[in-house]
């Protein structure tokens, strides 16, 4: 073991109730909103190939032209309840929103900048509107904050010259106040999604991070910040010299999932996940793979399957309308939620054999077991490997539990449960099994969940 200043601050997971809470959440909500909303991923007839969010770095993109388009930024559409309450349809527990991109440009009337909505035609607090929304839904609220901030003299990918040092000396201060601002505006803000740390001038920060982190959580008792924030006492991220993962939960998993249990290293971890292929931001002509909403859910239970959340990103229009495919995906999902989700809330990894039917999942707080089925086999036999001297004793449909299915065990210890539906299931179902070490007496302490 290397001794570290400012490496890992706990070994394992948190365990108090705010991390618990999140660790529960199973299903959050990304907002990715902001004036790049307002060129869609064009620009002077041209197709930005990219993420809509970074046009500003496209050379078909003038940075005087960019720069400039804040000054139109007038969402008359924009509608926070109407939002909200789609979360809410959607069965989001939590929502991470931009409150800051790499572009600089703040939803929230900072004092620390011009560069704010407050000097847009819109001019309101879209951050306040929507911390207050989400709240008054019973959303969790997590605010993301790019450290990258093109907008900004004193940002700097790295620290070359004198002068370099002394601008970021003075952005380092700005990045500190932006974000104490944040905070104490609003204290209702459970945690920090930070992105945009790789740069090397940052990496190189880690007393000044160390300290701020601190400082952070010191304002908010309870605040959840990921490991993408602080770099160790040799500028990794994520994990330090050791191996030990800093922060509260791996933000490892962008646009893509662990396959395993071994991956997640033991430690909480998020999916962030884009609808398209690689749009955060709107982009008005999403090209490639449009995901849908049974492989959107799979995703979902994957992530639960595997003690992970998912994060699903919606990326608002320039006039604040949530765009009609994210619209029907929210509808779809949330309907299968209202059906299914009590094998996500309050669950996580179950350890038995992952079969090939789809996955298993089990509520943290009264074990029950559920099997999330995908992959109906023809054969309508559901294998199931339990651990030693776990036997199944019962089996139904989560949506029709007075239908019994039959199960048989083999020799070695298999449980073949048995279900031919009359017709193809058009969605992913859920069965429930109880086995011989659940007390479903109602004595049981854990039956009534919190
Ligand atoms: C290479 C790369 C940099 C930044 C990102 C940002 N992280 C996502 C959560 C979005 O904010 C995207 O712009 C994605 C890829």
């Amino acid at each position: 073991n290397i001794t570290l200043k400012y490496g890992a601050e706990r070994i394992g997971k948190r365990t108090d109730q705010p991390m618990q809470d999140w660790r529960n959440y199973g299903l959050g909500q990304f907002i990715h909103w902001g004036v790049y909303a307002i060129p869609g991923g064009h620009w002077n007839g041209k197709y930005y190939a990219g993420a809509a969010e970074w046009i500003r770095s496209w050379e078909g993109m003038p940075n005087e032209a960019y720069d400039n388009l804040y000054k139109e930024f007038n969402p008359k559409n924009f509608n926070a309840n109407a939002w909200a309450k789609q979360a809410k349809e959607l069965g989001a527990k939590y929502v991470i929103i931009t409150t800051k991109h790499h572009d600089g440009f703040c939803l929230w009337p900072s004092e620390y900048t011009d560069y704010t909505i407050a000097n847009t035609p819109y001019k309101k607090d879209i951050i306040g509107a929507l911390v207050e929304a989400y709240d008054k839904q019973g959303i969790d609220v997590y605010l993301y904050f790019s450290i990258i901030d093109w907008n900004h003299f004193g940002y700097k990918s790295k620290l070359v010259t004198d002068k370099d040092r002394t601008d970021y000396e003075v952005f380092k201060e700005f990045t500190r106040n932006q974000l104490i601002e944040l905070l104490t505006r609003y204290p209702e803000t459970k945690g920090l999604w930070f992105d945009g740390t790789w740069d090397a001038a940052w990496k190189e920060q880690a007393s000044y991070v160390y300290d701020l982190d601190k400082e952070l959580r010191e304002m908010i008792p309870g605040l959840i910040i990921g490991s993408r924030f602080r770099p160790d006492d040799y500028g990794n991220r994520h994990f330090d010299a050791n191996g030990n993962m800093m922060g509260d939960y791996e933000q490892g998993w962008e646009r893509k999932m662990p396959n395993t249990i071994e991956e997640v290293h033991g430690n909480d971890w998020d999916c962030v996940m884009t609808i398209p292929e690689n749009q955060w931001g709107y982009h008005s002509d999403w090209r490639g793979h449009v995901k849908t909403s049974n492989e959107l859910i799979e995703m979902l239970v994957k992530a639960v399957a595997l003690d992970g959340n998912f994060v699903l990103n919606f990326g608002p229009d320039g006039l604040g309308t949530i765009r009609k495919e994210e619209t029907k995906l929210a509808k779809q999902v949330g309907e299968w939620m209202k059906v299914n989700s009590t094998a996500i809330y309050n669950c996580g990894y179950l350890d038995w054999e992952k079969q090939d039917w789809g996955y298993f999942t089990t509520n943290r707080i009264t074990q029950e077991k559920y099997m999330v089925v995908f992959n109906q086999p023809i054969s309508g036999v559901y294998t199931v490997k339990t651990k030693k001297g776990v036997s199944i004793e019962k089996a139904y449909l989560l949506d029709n539990p007075g239908l019994e299915l039959s199960i048989e065990k083999t020799y070695n210890n298999e449980f073949l449960i048995q279900y031919n539906p009359e017709n193809h299931p058009e969605e992913p179902f859920v069965m429930v099994i109880e086995t011989n070490k659940d007390q479903n007496n109602s004595d049981n302490q854990y039956l009534q969940p919190k």
